[in-house]
């Protein structure tokens, strides 16, 4: 099971000082669609020079023009780019194609989509990663329901599932009964003040709940 950390409404000096403290804890990194707004696919680029083992996950959340935004991506380092449940089914056959002809990945990102059929819909065309998503805006006026987000995907145990959406110390156990692949989290670590602490908190009650709980993915 992976930890993505999520570097979201920071600077470029705050994401490096973040990255040299959690680096070494964390699976995957995920530069944060209001970062790459602000830097550009520069700081995608530098990123992925600076930690090229690393797995790394651009939040573009495109919605269109899928084709050009995906190579954009790619070509910066990103070894996985997110695109919009939402887009038309062109846009996402568009970025899996792009995907294929360079190696890289395409996470569809299922912010809003409450019907299981679009789910279907997607695995038609062929894609085999998404993260269910309870977006920053919607934390504001409700807590995250594990299982009706899980539910989205249950007929669906091939589709390999990331999960995001203010996941803290908290709320990790009831994530973890849900056997997700991938774990994102943003500000229960970035918005602490250890965040080295805070990484390594989460991660080792992932890795305990996988050695202690016949942890089995969805
Ligand atoms: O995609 C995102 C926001 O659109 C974030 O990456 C995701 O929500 C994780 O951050 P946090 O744990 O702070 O919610």
């Amino acid at each position: 099971m992976n930890l993505q950390l999520a570097l979201d409404r920071l600077t470029r000096e705050e994401c490096f000082h973040i990255l040299d403290a959690t680096a070494s804890t964390i699976d995957w990194i995920e530069v944060g669609t209001g970062v790459i707004k602000e830097y550009g696919m520069a700081v995608v680029r530098e990123i992925k020079d600076r930690y090229p083992d690393k797995t790394l996950v651009a939040d573009m959340k495109t919605c269109d023009a899928g084709k050009h935004e995906a190579a954009q991506a790619f070509r910066a380092g990103a070894d996985i780019t997110t695109v919009m449940a939402f887009s038309a089914d062109q846009t996402i056959v568009d970025t899996l194609k792009v995907a294929e002809e360079t190696g890289g990945r395409i996470m569809i990102d299922l912010l809003g989509v409450t019907d299981p059929g679009r789910i279907e819909e997607l695995t038609g065309l062929g894609v085999d990663l998404v993260s269910l998503h309870f977006g920053k805006d919607m934390q504001q006026t409700g807590d995250m329901k594990e299982e009706d987000l899980f539910s989205l995907v249950k007929e669906h145990p091939d589709l390999e599932v990331a999960v995001a959406g203010g996941i803290n110390a908290d709320s990790l156990p009831g994530i973890l009964k849900e056997g997700p692949d991938t774990i994102i989290v943003g500000s229960a670590i970035t918005k602490q003040s250890n965040t080295k602490k805070a990484a390594e908190s989460l991660k080792g009650a992932m890795n305990d709940y996988e050695n202690h709980h016949q942890y089995s993915q969805r």
